[in-house]
């Protein structure tokens, strides 16, 4: 049995954890615990509860109140890694001032990157969008459609990366890539990075920007990234989606190619 004065000697060191690692503990409960719960009360995954709320609140063919719904339904419902409004400012920039024509997005989860991507495109501009989940892709097709986008501006590909990739150019007739936009599992962003070197699709010039480099991480794809020589490249400091406490960032990687 501990002692209450032993107890009452730790109270201090817990409210100090508490409070250090509190958006932490945020993040836990709305994104694991609030989803299993829901999952079990309403048997649809959290995507499809989302799209639920977003096909009621949305005016179709209106990408704006698409992304406005989700980002709703993200802050005051339930946690969805969304890239969200305020790195998504950054995202929308880029496609702007690189006016890319081939974009290439890994990870499209229920489409809302996808729509954000496809919004500020140029005329003529095409987004190829990967995603090896079939639930989210299911949910991702009908955002993507629903905010107007047919088959020749956003292309959904269901598979995972690392068999996608390969392919692009034979079975998609891509010739290269102008823009990529890294946002599915961070193990995954050295592999899939050196996948694309080698598959002769990044020109000089060609944009990556790879979300959530600093939480949860992807320190191996950081470093290869500033010894490779083949990038130059700037972080952006930024904070995790709808959890403005807990630092990230986005790195910004410019194609130039061995020297
Ligand atoms: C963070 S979410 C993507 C969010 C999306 N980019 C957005 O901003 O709306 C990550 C998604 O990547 C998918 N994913 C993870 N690893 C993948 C891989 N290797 N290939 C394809 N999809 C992957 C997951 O199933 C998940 O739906």
């Amino acid at each position: 049995m501990v002692s209450p004065a032993i107890a009452l000697a730790f109270l201090p060191f817990l409210l100090t954890l508490v409070i250090r690692y509190r958006y932490y503990f945020v993040l836990f409960y709305r994104a694991v615990l609030v989803r299993f719960i829901q999952d079990c009360l309403s048997g649809l995954s959290r995507e499809e509860r989302a799209f639920q709320y977003v096909l009621t609140h949305v005016t179709p063919g209106d990408p704006d109140s698409i992304l406005e719904a989700f980002d709703h339904w993200c802050r005051k419902v339930e946690y969805i890694s969304n890239i969200g409004p305020k790195k998504g400012r950054l995202l929308d920039r880029l496609i702007l001032e690189n006016a890319p024509l081939i974009v290439l997005e890994l990870g499209t989860h229920c489409g809302y990157g996808a729509v954000r991507i496809a919004r500020s495109l140029p005329l003529g501009a095409r987004l190829y969008t990967v995603e090896m989940d079939e639930r989210n892709a299911a949910v991702a097709e009908k955002v993507i459609r629903l905010a107007g986008f047919d088959d020749d501006t956003v292309e959904l590909i269901i598979g995972p990366s690392d068999q996608v990739i390969p392919k692009l150019r034979e079975d998609f007739g891509i010739e290269r890539l102008d823009f990529v936009f890294m946002d599915h599992w961070k193990r995954c962003y050295l592999p899939d990075l050196q996948l694309l070197e080698g598959s002769g699709l990044l020109g000089a010039g060609s944009v990556i920007l790879a979300d959530n480099v600093i939480f949860p991480g992807a320190p191996h794809f950081l470093r290869y990234v500033k010894r490779s020589g083949l990038y130059e490249y700037r972080i952006h400091r930024a904070t995790l989606e709808y959890i403005p406490g807990i630092r990230d960032g986005m790195a910004e990687l410019t194609y130039i190619g061995a020297k």
